[in-house]
């Protein structure tokens, strides 16, 4: 039998080499289309955005176009191995964008670690998107080219690892707690990274109802502590505490989130666990702990990994293509808050009524063809009612529209 790894070379290299190519729209089979598709009549629309912007969206694919950013930095848990090989990650993540929700996306590899050329670079670059999803840019440069972008740019601009992330891991962990009947504002939490998704994840559990004071925070160098030299970001989950280690700190922990590496785990931590933990660990393509080897010393625990190949697969995946169609669709300036709370409100729902509702089911899976018509509406309402759209689209109207997608899909 072909290992994992003979598979997965076989089905990048077979046919055309890649995941992901480019389809044309419009007749060009006669001299009198060339000459519309190109001279003389492409100079028409040229004129007409020249005179107003706004045009591209009507003339060009700018509006159904996502540019899918990275420099290489942080490609899954395999750290920095730089934009060229972070390239197979975001093709793929086109290839979602596409075929989850109809977008078309370019992946873009910038070879360029510096966080303000950056910030440049992809603002130069924006003219030609709907939106820009970054991918798989370190921390802490992550929060700067965000912040700096979404500044200056009017359509949105999403840090996938760090807000997808959490999105998905917010739905989990709702429905998880639902699950081992436990009270979310007691829930103790230890996070192994402190990285782009961990610190994104940790904000939004406290908007959940977390307390902070019952969050403790671990990097490559141990526990987030009042005494350690920190950047702004660490600063804010710094406890005081004597605790040095993971371990210190794991006992009667009700989750572990672990958005850091392979391997981090290990069984005699979650063996000081409370009962029915709630293992997220979200490393890929390795998790901090493979379920298997979590379910041997907690058999009532709920585990999640970032992977295709287990149950309750938390993955930003998810929720990035519902979140871009409904900003796109409802020409929304960025992608906020209520935006985000409504797709995890979504996301947590839609696995709830589901037959399969349950420890190993806390998430949709990725494949379910439920995603698109059932969290994308609930998302543009939010844009609207908190005042980002440009465009408003009536949620019911809205889902017929995204009924008509989702049989052109997968
Ligand atoms: N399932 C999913 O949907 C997603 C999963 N992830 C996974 O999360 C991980 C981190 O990604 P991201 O946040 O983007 O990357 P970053 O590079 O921004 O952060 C990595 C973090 O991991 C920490 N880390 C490294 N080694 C250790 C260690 N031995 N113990 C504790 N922490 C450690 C780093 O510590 P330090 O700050 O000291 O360098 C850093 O804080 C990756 O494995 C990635 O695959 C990410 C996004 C989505
Ligand atoms: C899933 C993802 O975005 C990551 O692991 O980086
Ligand atoms: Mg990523």
């Amino acid at each position: 039998m072909k290992s994992l790894e003979q598979n997965a070379l076989e089905y990048h290299s077979h046919g055309q080499p890649g995941k992901i190519a480019i389809q044309v729209t419009k007749a060009v089979g006669s001299q009198a289309d060339l000459s519309l598709a190109y001279s003389p009549g492409v100079a028409v629309p040229c004129i007409e955005i020249h005179k107003n912007p706004a045009k591209a969206y009507e003339y060009t694919a700018k509006g159904n176009l996502v540019g899918v950013i990275t420099n290489g930095t942080a490609v899954l848990g395999l750290g920095d191995i730089g934009a060229l090989a972070g390239k197979p990650v975001m093709e793929g993540k086109s290839v979602l964008f596409k075929k989850f929700a109809g977008i078309d996306a370019f992946d873009i590899e910038i070879d360029e670690t510096d966080p303000e050329k950056l910030v440049d670079i992809i603002a130069a670059l924006h003219p030609t998107f709907g939106g820009i999803n970054l991918e798989d840019i370190k921390a802490p440069e992550c929060f700067f080219i965000e912040h700096h972008l979404r500044d200056r740019l009017s359509i949105p601009v999403f840090h996938d690892d760090q807000h997808g992330t959490a999105i998905v891991v917010g739905a989990g962990l709702l429905n998880a707690v639902q699950l081992t009947g436990r009270d979310i504002t007691k829930l103790k939490v230890v996070c192994s990274g402190a990285g782009a998704a961990a610190m994104a994840c940790l904000d939004l559990l406290l908007d959940l109802g977390v307390q902070r004071e019952n969050i403790f925070v671990c990097d490559s160098r141990g526990v987030l502590t009042t005494n350690r030299e920190l950047t702004k970001e660490k600063r804010a989950w710094a406890q005081n505490t004597d605790a040095k280690t993971m371990s210190d700190v794991m006992h009667m922990a009700d989750m572990f989130l672990g958005v850091s590496g392979p391997g981090l785990l290990k069984q005699d931590d979650v063996k000081k666990m409370a009962a029915k933990p709630i293992v997220f660990a979200l490393a890929n393509p390795e998790p901090e702990l493979r379920p298997e080897l979590v379910r041997e010393v907690a058999p009532d625990a709920i585990v999640a990994t970032g992977r295709s190949d287990y149950p309750n697969q938390i993955n930003n995946a998810l929720c990035f293509p519902y979140l871009f169609r409904a900003a796109l669709d409802s020409a929304a300036t960025n992608i906020n808050q209520p935006m985000k709370l409504a797709c995890v409100e979504a996301l947590a729902a839609m696995a709830r009524s589901d037959e399969h509702f349950g420890r190993d089911y806390i998430v949709p899976t990725l494949l379910d063809k439920r995603l698109l018509t059932g969290v994308t509406p609930k998302i543009a309402t939010a844009a609207h009612e908190s005042g980002v759209a440009r465009k408003h689209l009536n949620e019911e109207e809205y889902r017929a529209q995204l009924e008509a997608l989702a049989k052109t899909l997968l």
